[in-house]
């Protein structure tokens, strides 16, 4: 659980709010006018009561007069006080979820591997919501609540001065009780806020991969594991039920208690002559204003207490360190290109755990070459293109492009150099053309269409019936494996960086699109530097230089002819693919 630095995140807090100095100047406004109006409720009651007891006939006409002014003022100030409430909550709600986002959007790929994005995704729903809540309404609340309570109490002193005292000490029981259950309370909805995030991520890693539940037929053992979330969940509300009916119960009977109080007693200083009926009704009235913040204040006490863990949590991740002083810029500058040097590096994803997982990499790569890598999985290919790509420092070692040191550069320009075709395909929900211009949010239809057809996707695009302009669905789902490769290809070839970054996919394609899906590749090899993760190496046998990589170290390099000819572990491997090939042929 988190360990709440109340002043610390308050103050942070504040900061937003300052923003709208005007809007508070106004709610503070609003609710003076609001408690004037309540102390006047009870003035008045005492005014009718005593008009009535006195039959002063003359008196009604002002009576109705006062009356209609006062429903005038409650409605106008009710209206602004809610009005501003929300407008507050609003604002500081944008200005936090836009901070949130600009952070987020700066934060080093090893935040996104360390985290779950449900985790990330409930501090700008249920965090972000809580805080807007609580400098609009809550505040409010906590600041109103014992302003009305004294001026309630200032006017019961003015009433009957040994009343109001009697009456008063009801009010720290009152709040006793509120806080004995605010902390019951308190500690539920923690334990509610933890189990709802487990789930939602649960859920969130689910509903993004229904073909796979459906193909391993999960669907009952994912039930089972959702039933026993969900169920954690109800019990969790259960509790929370039972705990405000406990609260509401006692609270009740307290504030009747102390009604059952103020009018038996109250009733007795009127039997002695002490005391007019017409205050004793004022009294009655005044006690609720007096008792009912004393009740109110454990509830909006707890209420903070949760919106300020929601905002150190929405700080804490504005607290990461991020990767860019500022974003990035939004054009891609053209590079020029000459060479990539690695020479000795190392990466290890964590100070935690230091074991490099590259070793000791030296490598060069000429403007107009091709590098392939292969080797056994987990041996370190995709490492290093995280390196190159800047997601994860190198440890050790330097990387110099065009004998510049990379260290020299921003991350902006280092990912200048780079386009990048991953083995998953990411697409954005959205159309066709939203997706494409991600690679160059410049390009014209005629670009568009010229990087299609060097992607081999015109065709099947242009067949499409709303053509660039069809939305593709949820990561793209509504296209083939092969087409959503081919748009990602398409997307690399409009970012136009001199080197290409290809961790070519492993998912098996259809013969046909696998063929379309190489035929583009092999033709964007030819044109630009290339950096290849090979896995069929029928396709890499043209490239200048071959390394073989396996736990994380260069253990062969040459080109396809040298290392046959050397029989060693890529001799091994292309044997062994052939053997396969052959088989399946
Ligand atoms: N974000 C990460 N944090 C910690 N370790 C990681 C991370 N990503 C990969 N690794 C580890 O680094 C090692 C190399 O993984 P890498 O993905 O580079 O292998 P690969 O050669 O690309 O494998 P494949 O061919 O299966 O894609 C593996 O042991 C893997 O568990």
């Amino acid at each position: 659980m988190i360990r709440l630095n109340v002043q610390g995140v308050f103050k942070r807090l504040s900061k937003y709010m300052l923003n709208y100095k005007l809007l508070y100047t106004g709610l503070l406004l609003s609710m003076f006018v609001g408690i004037v109006m309540d102390l006047f409720i009870a003035w008045f009651l005492s005014f009718v009561s005593n008009a009535a007891v006195h039959a002063q006939v003359g008196q009604w006409k002002n009576i109705i007069v006062l009356g209609i002014v006062m429903l005038v003022v409650l409605f106008v100030n009710s209206y602004c006080d809610t009005l501003l409430k929300n407008k507050i909550s609003v604002n500081i709600r944008n200005d936090l979820r836009m901070d949130t986002m600009k952070h987020v959007m700066r934060l080093p790929q090893s935040y996104f591997d360390r985290n779950h994005s449900g985790d990330l995704l409930s501090r700008f729903t249920n965090d972000n919501q809580s805080v807007g809540d609580a400098c609009g309404g809550t505040i409010m609340g906590l600041i109103r609540n014992p302003l009305l309570a004294l001026a309630a109490f200032t006017y019961l002193l003015y009433i009957h001065w040994l009343l109001a005292i009697i009456c008063f000490a009801m009010g720290p029981l009152i709040f006793l009780i509120g806080k004995v259950f605010g902390k019951a309370m308190r500690i539920n909805s923690v334990q509610h806020q933890q189990k709802m995030g487990v789930a939602t991520s649960f859920l969130n890693d689910i509903l993004g991969s229904s073909a796979i539940f459906k193909t391993f037929k999960l669907e009952q053992r994912l039930l089972k594991r959702y039933q026993q979330h969900s169920e954690e969940i109800s019990a969790l509300e259960q509790t929370k039920g039972k705990i405000e009916g406990a609260t509401n119960a006692t609270s009740q009977v307290a504030a009747n208690l102390t009604f059952l109080m103020a009018i038996v007693i109250a009733g007795y200083y009127v039997s002695q002559g002490d005391l007019e009926i017409g205050a004793m009704l004022a009294f009655i009235q005044l006690m609720n204003y007096l008792v009912s913040p004393f009740s109110a204040l454990p509830g909006l006490i707890a209420s903070l207490q949760q919106s300020l863990g929601g905002a150190e949590r929405i700080f804490e991740l504005m607290d990461q360190k991020t990767e860019y002083e500022d974003l990035p810029e939004d054009l891609n500058q053209k590079q020029h290109f000459e060479q990539l040097q690695l020479d000795a590096v190392s990466l290890s994803y964590s100070e935690e755990d230091p074991k490099p997982v590259l070793q000791d990499i030296h490598l060069q790569v000429k403007s107009g070459e091709m590098l392939a890598i292969v080797g056994p999985s987990g041996g370190g290919k995709s490492t290093l293109f995280k390196g190159l790509l800047g997601f994860y420092p190198f440890t050790q070692g330097s990387m110099r492009i065009n004998d510049v040191d990379v260290e020299e550069m921003t991350l902006s320009k280092l990912r200048d150099y780079f386009a990048f075709v991953p083995q998953e395909t990411h697409l954005y929900t959205g159309t066709i053309r939203d997706n494409l211009l991600s690679g160059d949010h410049l390009a014209d239809d005629a670009a568009i269409h010229t990087a299609l057809r060097r992607a081999n996707a015109y065709e099947f695009v242009m067949e499409l019936p709303q053509g660039l302009d069809t939305d593709i669905g949820e990561h793209g789902s509504r296209l083939s494996g092969g087409q959503r490769q081919r748009l990602s290809i398409a997307r690399a070839i409009l970012k136009d960086s001199p080197i290409l970054l290809l961790d070519e996919a492993t998912a098996a394609l259809d013969n046909e699109s696998e063929k379309i899906v190489q035929d583009a590749l092999r033709r964007l090899m030819s044109e630009k530097t290339t950096l290849v993760i090979a896995h069929r190496l029928s396709t890499i046998q043209k490239a200048d230089t071959i390394v073989v990589m396996d736990n994380g170290r260069i253990v062969e390099r040459g080109t396809h002819e040298e290392l046959l000819a050397g029989k060693g572990r890529y001799h091994a491997l292309y044997y062994s693919q052939v053997e396969r090939d052959e088989v399946t042929a």
